[in-house]
């Protein structure tokens, strides 16, 4: 052994000893942390018997406070992520938080879902986006997860009419996913063969020009969702299917090819829904609907108290309401919180020029 390599593994060692250190130092920090929140749980308690554990806008606090302070070499993201988990574990010690999200096992959703509470959720699938509704509004799960807008593909108009159907339930949070879509297929898959591709009609919308360009001539098949997809190529040796890598590790599909979608920075965001309102966080957003008669001036007249209040808006979509020919809900979005004093009176005003005004919530910037 040279005197270089004999340096090179005793300056291995000694780093690596100080590893176990620091593991053993962060170990224990993790632990009186993880002991801190089980009397923050207690004192929840006292206070309130039917105490509500998870908190948004202090997740939403902490993990800001930990991108500003961290100076790296680990990026600001990548930092959150960790304590993103260690709240998660630290809140199912509080309580095992159950969130219904649109599945089946393998969605996007359900990237959305463990994504925004972490990996000591227990995240429950449901068949369709009115079941997320159904499954909180009963208390079968504390809180859900659904799509609400595609970036390529605008709104996800199911979730928009089940707020017009669930009038208790309030916005929480919100969480946006980069979406990638990969062509999958089975070990029985005849890769030459293949005349049948399925996925969600969104996600088949959002790989359109690389379709059109690679397989032509297959037929495209919507399903229920992505997963469903993943899941049918399995039994058949013609088939492929679009979908993310949830989908792909779940049933042991391989990637014919990778990131597929049509616009590259393809993203959806997702809404958390529960059933309390959230305190404010210091960077936040309202969701209301709004109730309008068809008449001239009718959007107008809404949404100028928030212009005159100076607050930013940051979506506007409408839908037709259920009750009543000619006449239109708007689904907007604006910076800040109900609690604020410009909101307040911006809100006030607003409700008196509509036939029906309600804050779906006010909940934190998304942070990851
Ligand atoms: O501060 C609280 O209320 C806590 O319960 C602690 C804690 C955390 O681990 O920091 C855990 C869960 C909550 O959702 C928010 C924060």
């Amino acid at each position: 052994m040279t005197d270089s390599s004999s340096s090179t593994s005793d300056s291995l060692e000694s780093l690596r000893q100080r590893i176990d250190q620091l593991d053993s130092d962060i170990l224990a920090l993790i632990s009186e942390r993880a002991r801190c929140a089980q009397q923050v749980a207690s004192v929840k308690l006292t206070e309130d018997p039917s105490a509500v554990f998870y908190r948004p806008e202090r997740e939403a606090r902490v993990l800001r406070r930990v991108m500003e302070l961290n100076d790296g070499p680990l990026s600001n993201e990548e930092m959150a992520r960790l304590f993103r988990e260690i709240m998660s574990s630290c809140l199912a010690l509080e309580q095992p938080v159950r969130v219904a999200y649109l599945g089946p096992e393998g969605t996007f959703t359900e990237q959305a879902a463990l994504k925004h509470f972490g990996g000591s959720a227990v995240p429950v699938p449901t068949n369709a986006i009115d079941e997320v509704f159904r499954e909180v509004e009963a208390g079968a799960t504390h809180y859900g997860v659904v799509p609400v807008e595609n970036s390529s593909e605008g709104i996800v108009s199911h979730t928009l009419d089940s707020f017009m159907a669930s009038p208790s339930l309030k916005i929480n949070g919100e969480v946006v996913l980069r979406i990638h879509h990969h062509l999958l297929v089975s070990e029985r898959t005849r890769r030459d063969q293949i005349s049948r591709i399925y996925s969600h009609s969104q996600s088949l919308a959002q790989c359109r020009k690389w379709l059109d360009a690679h397989y032509p001539h297959a037929e495209r098949v919507a399903v229920s969702s992505n997963a469903e997809a993943a899941r049918l190529v399995k039994s058949e040796w013609h088939s492929a299917a679009i979908a993310g890598d949830m989908a792909a590790k779940r049933y042991e599909l391989e990637r014919v090819a990778e990131k597929i979608e049509d616009q590259p920075d393809n993203s959806t965001r997702f809404l958390i829904i529960g059933t309390h309102d959230v305190p404010p966080s210091g960077d936040d957003k309202t969701s209301i609907v709004a109730a309008m008669r068809n008449q001239p001036g009718a959007l107008h007249d809404l949404l100028e108290p928030f212009h005159r209040h100076g607050i930013d808006m940051t979506r506007l979509e409408s839908r037709p309401s259920h009750n009543g020919a000619w006449s239109y809900v708007f689904f907007i979005d604006f910076k800040g919180h109900g609690d604020d004093e410009r909101v307040k009176a911006a809100l006030a005003e607003a409700s008196e020029r509509t036939a029906d005004l309600k804050v779906l919530g006010s909940y934190p910037v998304g942070v990851l």
